[in-house]
């Protein structure tokens, strides 16, 4: 099965390109104010200009309030709401879209309960527990993901070119997430690391014999 990809936290029309250019299934803007990563909703819009089409543009939130999430989905084409903070179900399926629930995990997380309880989520994204909710590129312990967790599970959390692919044998994740690891600095993303992460993912499914 193919592992599908998504390059978080883009804020530069090259890094855009690069990660269209390089294959990713979905590109991600970052709407939290306190991030090195965030770009407001009108800058997202002229990013997401140069996403073709049939790749995912996801917008991720941060407990911000509905007003702030709906007129970001008004500016811009976001086909995926990815929810980080601390957002309930029921405010998450408000917006009438499909989103992904962040999870970061830790010990002591029932990760099936909170995977039951956003059932109706298109994803459950595991991310590690960091300061500042998201984007530390810290890997978490995927010993802790319990198997048979329900829904498509994407991998998050420290990954990069390296390691990707045994995150992808041991884990068997629908998808990947990445900001850091792709990263010359914060929201500045190296282009060659961009391709060797892709390539690394697509080296694991070719050795599991995927696609
Ligand atoms: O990217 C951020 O700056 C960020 C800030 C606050 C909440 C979430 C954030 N990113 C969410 C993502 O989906 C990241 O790709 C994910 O946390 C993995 O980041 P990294 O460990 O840097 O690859």
């Amino acid at each position: 099965m193919k592992t599908r990809i998504k390059i978080c936290g883009l804020t530069r029309e090259a890094d855009v390109d690069a990660a269209v250019e390089a294959g990713a299934d979905a590109v991600g803007f970052v709407f939290y104010p306190p991030s090195p990563r965030y770009v407001t909703p009108e800058r997202a819009a002229e990013l997401a200009r140069r996403v073709p089409p049939f790749v995912d543009v996801v917008g991720l939130f941060v407990n911000a309030s509905a007003e702030e999430i709906a007129a970001a989905c008004a500016t811009v084409p976001l086909n995926l709401l990815q929810f980080h903070g601390d957002e309930t179900p029921a405010f998450c399926r408000s917006f009438a879209r499909p989103w992904l629930r962040a999870a970061r995990v830790r010990p002591g997380l029932d990760l099936v309960e909170f995977a039951c309880s956003y059932s109706d989520a298109r994803g459950l994204l595991l991310d590690a527990f960091v300061e500042g909710y998201g984007g530390g590129g810290h890997v978490f312990d995927w010993t802790l993901i319990p198997a048979g967790l329900p829904g498509h599970l994407v991998l998050s959390g420290g990954l990069h070119a390296d390691n990707v692919g045994d995150a992808i044998r041991r884990v068997r994740p629908a998808a990947v997430d990445v900001s850091s690891g792709v990263e010359a600095g914060k929201g500045i993303k190296d282009h060659e690391k961009v391709a060797a992460f892709v390539a690394a993912v697509r080296a694991a499914d070719a050795a599991i014999g995927g696609v």
